[in-house]
């Protein structure tokens, strides 16, 4: 891989400080600006080499277009939606992510979401906040024994079961790509959505967000589940169909909502926010100290590995996966996620890519 030349970085947002430390001792130079609007972004985005961001930032056509110099995007964490991958591999732009950096602590959250829907802890402890001692209104359900099920069996659907086979239930999923024997090896059976839809006391989805995961759980979807079925998104705004999930709750077709995500974040339309039945977070999935400790290292090794034309597959740092480089460089624009995990599940299945 030919070295790429990057002076000048801008981190958009909220990125952990071994990032901008790793890229100075590099001899690059940092400017950290967050909260800019668009406007400003592109008119700035022209000054600099790489553009280092989280989820917030939303790197549009229009801002690749206006991006001069700009040769790499790293997203310090997962999803790249925010990105627009075509644009930025038809101006031949590196679109580089940190993809294990916080498996755990979105696996952790989803959990934390799953156990709070069993026991309504949050709307618990906002009526003893209230001066209230109401103990039948919070009679809750065990997770002993029940059915869950996980839509997208990935980095962070594998570390859900896990964690939640420890609390004794059964979990089944489906993913189009991830082998069945594999997961069959994490206790995950996999069977076709048709078959998964009744069969779950729970639904927690784990897919990226593209146009085949928009809405996969809606109207008709949750038709098919049992009722009161409770369902978690700590993946992607829209994965679940906010319009249908409010339908669902208000009907008790849904028996309630854990949400980390939306579509519109943050949420203008409030309607599940408020919902008695729902409990959200404002995309916390990824805030740990952990988490952003790992994703702000790991992209900025990747940036210098890039800098000194290292060869991307096998670097380094432990969450290394320059998928979405090969992707760009190989043009897959919107497909580029079932390809990243095409080249993931390769990779560390130990096959040379
Ligand atoms: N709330 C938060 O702060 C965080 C959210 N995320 C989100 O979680 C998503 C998943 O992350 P990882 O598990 O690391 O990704 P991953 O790439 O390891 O796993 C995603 C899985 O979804 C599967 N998939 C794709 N299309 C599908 C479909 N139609 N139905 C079922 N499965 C399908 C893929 O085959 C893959 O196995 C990310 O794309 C990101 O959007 C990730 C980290 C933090
Ligand atoms: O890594 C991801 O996909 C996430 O959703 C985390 O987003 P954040 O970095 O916290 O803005």
């Amino acid at each position: 891989m030919a070295p790429v030349c990057i002076k000048s970085v801008l981190i958009s947002e909220s990125v952990d400080p071994r990032c901008r430390t790793i890229l100075e001792e590099n001899g690059i130079h940092v400017t950290e600006k967050q909260n800019m609007r668009k406007d400003e972004l592109i008119a700035e985005i022209k000054n600099y080499d790489g553009l280092v961001v989280r989820s917030a930032t939303k790197v549009t056509a229009d801002v690749i277009d206006a991006a001069t110099n700009l040769k790499i995007i790293g997203r310090a964490g997962t999803g790249v939606d925010n990105v627009d991958v075509d644009a930025a591999t038809q101006k031949g732009i590196i679109v580089m992510n940190t993809p294990s950096g916080n498996t755990i602590s979105a696996a952790e959250l989803t959990c934390a979401l799953i156990m709070n829907l069993s026991r309504q802890v949050p709307q618990a402890a906002m009526s003893m906040k209230a001066g209230n001692w109401d103990r039948k209104k919070f009679m809750g359900a065990e997770l002993y024994g029940k059915v869950l099920g996980i839509v997208g069996l990935g980095r962070i659907g594998k570390e859900v079961a896990s964690r939640m086979q420890s609390f004794g239930m059964k979990t089944i999923g489906y993913d189009p790509i991830t082998p069945k024997e594999i997961s069959a090896s994490w206790g995950v059976e996999q069977m076709t959505l048709e078959q998964l839809w009744p069969q779950c006391d729970y639904i927690t989805v784990h897919t990226p967000l593209m146009p085949s995961t928009v809405g996969l759980l809606n109207d008709e979807t949750f038709a098919k589940c049992k009722r009161g079925v409770k369902v978690v998104n700590c993946a992607r705004g829209g994965i679940i169909d906010e319009a249908a999930l409010f339908r669902a709750v208000e009907s008790g077709q849904c028996g309630g909502a854990g949400l980390d995500v939306f579509v519109e974040e943050p949420p203008k339309e409030r309607t599940l926010v408020d919902h008695p039945n729902v409990i959200s977070c404002p995309h916390l999935g990824a805030s740990t100290k952990e988490a952003q400790a790992r994703c702000g290292q790991d992209i900025a090794l990747q940036i210098v590995d890039m800098v000194n034309g290292k060869n991307l597959v096998g670097a380094s740092s432990t969450s290394y996966m320059p998928s979405a480089v090969l992707v760009g460089l190989l043009g897959n624009g919107s497909n580029s996620i079932n390809l990243i995990n095409v080249l993931n599940f390769a990779k560390e299945s130990g096959i040379q890519v």
